[in-house]
């Protein structure tokens, strides 16, 4: 298998328990240039897979390949084309959105002229341009979200992982950050994220997989998922509360 075969992310029998099986033997595969939207209900799982995918969370078995490279044998190197965004980032609220980004940037290594172009084209395509000048810690919640999600794609990373990017922000926020992600995609990058807006699931990802209680019980393109949940009209929602069982089927 050439480096270009290689998937942007494989998980391979990821296993965690903590006071109970969280995530149980996943099989996940991310092919390259697509965006994936993994859906579960509250305590399915999500969050867990996403920290053991991005190396934060040792797993009690299984493993997980970024572009081929074993993120526990060679943790370095399979983390140089990655970034993740976690739900709640944190950031230096002392800094103005342009200085942050540009420290972001300086920690890969970006030079400093490159720099502060992408930091200005990002805080535009998010329309923070206004508030440049402004330190952070006077930002309101989405603007920072909005804020981390440019610092984690400074560096143009070739996979990024995001925990729930949309959740809390406005419907002209929520656009933003869909066409930043679309984007991304375009140019070449791949996209996992988690999320509980399931119409964003179904506008914005090439393919959705399903986890209840740690296993993935869909996956697929919306078609495909209608497919197995035998609801050929349905909307992701039928289909969801179909593959979930209706009990626990909060998005
Ligand atoms: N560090 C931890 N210690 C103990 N239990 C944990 C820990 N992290 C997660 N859990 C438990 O694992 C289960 C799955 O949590 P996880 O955050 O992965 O779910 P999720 O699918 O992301 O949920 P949500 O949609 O609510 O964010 C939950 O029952 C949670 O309480």
């Amino acid at each position: 298998m050439s480096d270009f075969d290689n998937p942007a992310l494989a998980l391979r029998g990821l296993s965690k328990k903590f006071d109970r099986t969280v995530v149980a033997a996943l099989d996940l595969t991310v092919r390259r240039g697509e965006i994936y939207a993994l859906l579960g209900a509250n305590g399915a799982g999500k969050t867990t897979t996403l920290r053991m995918a991005t190396g934060l969370l040792l797993p009690d078995a299984g493993s997980v390949h970024i572009f081929g490279v074993d993120l526990h044998a060679q943790p370095e190197a399979a983390k140089r084309p990655l970034a993740y965004l976690p739900d709640e980032p944190l950031l230096y609220g002392k800094l103005t959105p342009r200085e942050y980004l540009v420290f972001m940037a300086g920690l890969w290594s970006i030079p400093a002229r490159q720099a502060a172009a992408s930091a200005d084209e990002l805080l535009a395509l998010l329309g923070l341009a206004p508030h440049a000048r402004q330190l952070t810690e006077s930002f309101s919640r989405g603007m920072k979200q909005k804020l981390a999600l440019a610092g984690a794609l400074i560096h143009q990373p070739a996979l990024i992982i995001l925990d729930e990017p949309l959740t809390g922000l406005d419907a002209h926020a929520a656009r933003q950050v869909k066409d930043l992600l679309q984007r991304h995609a375009a140019a070449g990058g791949t996209v996992v994220m988690t999320t509980h807006i399931l119409e964003v699931a179904e506008r914005l990802a090439d393919r959705i997989g399903i986890l209840q209680h740690g296993r993935l019980v869909g996956q697929g393109s919306l078609d495909q998922l209608r497919h197995q949940a035998q609801r050929h009209e349905a909307s992701l929602e039928d289909v969801f509360l179909r593959l979930t069982g209706s009990a626990d089927a909060t998005a």
